[in-house]
């Protein structure tokens, strides 16, 4: 019998845990069954209280004084020693049904999910199947505020397909509290970070006003001697149009659009993780009974 899941990722305060708790309220509103773990060993409080918390096997504060290490270090271990203690995992998710959609929130440091190989390991052992057998899916948040400075939006994409490649596993990226830039950005535009676009580089505002200044931009471009303003020279440009053409030519990252306190935002991403992990496929149909109709059998 397999088992459904979904990691939520990215950056550190891109909105996962909200977004999780955003989730399970519509789960929960929609009488589906949900299992909530925290994998963050530093988080303090939350929106729905986890069913597994990591923080009951080990807790960054107490790595970080007994071991003597800083928090990306100490986050390191906790992971470590989570990967040493696997039981804590398989006892708590062994026993849950179809039905049930595991959510992993996941820490925001973004050296787990590029540099070191302990995320790959924990999917593989998730999703072995004849032992866990979890169909898992990861959802990668970046905050949607990025795009208003072109190349950091640039600089998260390559993360977000990083991830993609490390982990080998179904993947949709989300751009996340879509509120924060709502009327600031023209939906012609829109549509170019949705489906990263490489002209954005081209067509960034603060180019187009030093073209309007009288700037012969096309030339400061091409000047591989150009040591000006390090973050606005012609350098750090072809740097950005390279790793934008890079993630443009392998098509990979395209962003679905949240927001959280919106209830159709999150069920219409709900319906791309049910979707690749075939969810419905593997349920049972089930008795509608006379409550879920909404009346009562005696009337
Ligand atoms: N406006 C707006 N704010 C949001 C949204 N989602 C999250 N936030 C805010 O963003 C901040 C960070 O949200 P979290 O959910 O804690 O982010 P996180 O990715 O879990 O953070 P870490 O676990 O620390 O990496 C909080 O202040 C949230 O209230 C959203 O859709 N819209
Ligand atoms: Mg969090």
């Amino acid at each position: 019998m397999s088992k459904f899941g979904t990691l939520v990722l990215g950056p550190a305060g891109a909105g996962k845990s909200t977004f999780c708790a955003s989730l399970i309220t519509h789960l929960q509103l929609n009488r589906r069954s949900c299992f909530y773990v925290n994998l963050d060993p530093a988080a303090e409080s939350f929106e729905h209280q986890p069913d597994l918390d990591i923080k009951d096997l080990i807790s960054l504060e107490d790595v970080m004084e007994e071991m003597g290490l800083g928090p990306n270090g100490g986050l390191i271990y906790c992971f470590e020693f989570l990967m040493e203690n696997l039981d804590f995992l398989t006892d708590a998710l062994d026993s849950l049904t179809e039905e049930y959609l595991i959510i992993f929130d996941m820490p925001g440091q973004i050296e787990l999910y590029t540099h070191i190989p302990i995320l790959p390991a924990l999917v593989k052992f998730l999703s072995r199947p004849g032992s866990l057998d979890i169909r898992l899916c990861a959802a990668y948040l970046l905050e949607a505020t990025f795009i208003v400075d072109r190349a950091k939006f640039f600089s998260g994409t390559l993360s977000a397909m990083s991830a993609m490649i490390l982990l080998e596993m179904p993947h949709i990226n989300i751009l996340s509290k879509m509120d924060l830039i709502k009327g600031q950005v023209r939906k012609k535009d829109l549509k170019k970070f949705i489906t990263p676009d490489t002209t954005l580089i081209e067509e960034d505002p603060d180019i187009v006003a030093r073209r309007k200044a009288g700037e012969d931009v096309v030339e400061a471009l091409a000047d591989p001697q150009d040591n000006g303003d390090m973050m606005r020279g012609a350098s750090f440009r072809r740097l950005n149009t390279a790793v934008a053409s890079l993630i443009e030519n392998f098509s990979m990252v395209s962003y679905l659009k949240l927001d959280a306190s919106d209830e159709d935002s999150v069920a219409s991403i709900l319906s791309y993780i049910d979707d690749m992990i075939q969810y419905h496929e593997a349920q049972e149909p089930r008795e509608v009974k006379d409550e879920d109709r909404g009346y009562d059998a005696e009337e």
